[in-house]
């Protein structure tokens, strides 16, 4: 029998428990266990998803997914949380923060439909499913005709209800699609020019306690420091703009060598007007303030012409 008293006791990682936050947390698990790190999970099933099947968007947003995760760190059950970014609010509450933003999957959207291979080849006034305001915006830019209806639900419940028949097609992002081994269900990537994606969609983000310095360290080789730069700048629109997911924006960098270009589009929510759209190029982007000034130039941009910061 061998006691080791000298190692200290596992990093437990808080996770949703759906397959998509299992994976997340599973990955994480894995690169910190090949780094000689003892990793633990912890499953939790947070009020997000309790609610998932009614609106919440009424009900709180966001922040549901996040909040049981953060009570976890708080009461030390837990160390360390893994995000998809886009599910993070813009400011995170006194004592968390950011430990590192990992490697960005594929930050577009998909189009998945078991009888079309494209949004064009959808009959007139076909029904797609779809429950975020951004991408109910930017379809009904692109094809006035679709019947947008709501989808709620894991991926594995959504693509459920999409081979049940309630819908022609449903859009998807398709990083959560890959991460599950569900490529194969994608029948068409958008271009940002077709469907600027969402602030800090396809990357992973890691919450902490703050001052956890032990943890800091053992994530740092975890951080993609590019994909930070882009996601800061697309959170800094949302920030600016009040983004929740109560009004749809969308905000997405891109690097063409040095060059940062940020792209954001904005809708009213009765989706009257057309979409507001803004961008800026900077090859200035060396730090997170930088990143985070071109998210701000480009929500100034947003307003400039018309759109509204959200007060909810
Ligand atoms: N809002 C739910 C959510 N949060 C993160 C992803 C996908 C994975 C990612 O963006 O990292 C999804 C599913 C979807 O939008 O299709």
């Amino acid at each position: 029998m061998t006691i080791n008293t000298t190692q200290s006791a596992p990093f437990v990682i808080a996770t949703r428990e759906s397959r998509l936050a299992m994976w997340q947390a599973e990955h994480v698990q894995a690169l910190l266990q090949a780094a000689g790190h003892r990793i633990d999970l912890l499953g939790m099933t947070t009020k997000g998803d309790q609610i998932l099947d009614r609106t919440l968007s009424k009900v709180g947003g966001k922040g549901l997914f996040v909040k049981e995760l953060e009570l976890a760190l708080e009461e030390g059950r837990a160390d360390l949380a893994v995000h998809s970014l886009k599910d993070v609010p813009m400011e995170l509450p006194e004592g968390f923060e950011l430990a590192c933003v990992m490697e960005r999957e594929d930050p577009r959207d998909a189009f998945v439909s078991p009888q079309y291979a494209s949004l064009a080849e959808l009959p007139q006034g076909s029904v797609v499913g779809t429950s975020s305001l951004r991408r109910q915006a930017l379809l009904q830019a692109l094809r006035p005709d679709l019947r947008i209806e709501p989808l709620r639900g894991n991926l594995d419940t959504r693509l459920r209800k999409l081979d049940e028949g309630q819908y022609a097609a449903i859009v998807l992002a398709a990083a959560g699609l890959k991460r599950l081994g569900l490529a194969s269900r994608i029948r068409h990537i958008f271009e940002p020019e077709e469907m600027l994606p969402s602030a800090g969609q396809g990357a992973l983000g890691i919450e902490i306690r703050s001052g956890r310095n032990d943890l800091k360290q053992a994530l740092a080789p975890l951080a993609h420091q590019q994909t930070w730069l882009t996601v800061a700048a697309e959170r800094a629109v949302s920030r600016a703009m009040g983004g929740s997911c109560s009004v749809p924006l969308a905000a997405h960098g891109r690097w063409s060598g040095a060059t940062l270009r940020l792209d954001a589009a904005w809708g009213d929510v009765e989706g009257s007007q057309p979409l507001i759209r803004a961008q800026i190029e900077s090859s200035s982007i060396t730090d997170l303030a930088s990143a985070e000034a071109l998210g701000a130039a480009v929500a100034d941009k947003l307003k400039a012409a018309g759109a509204k910061v959200s007060t909810s």
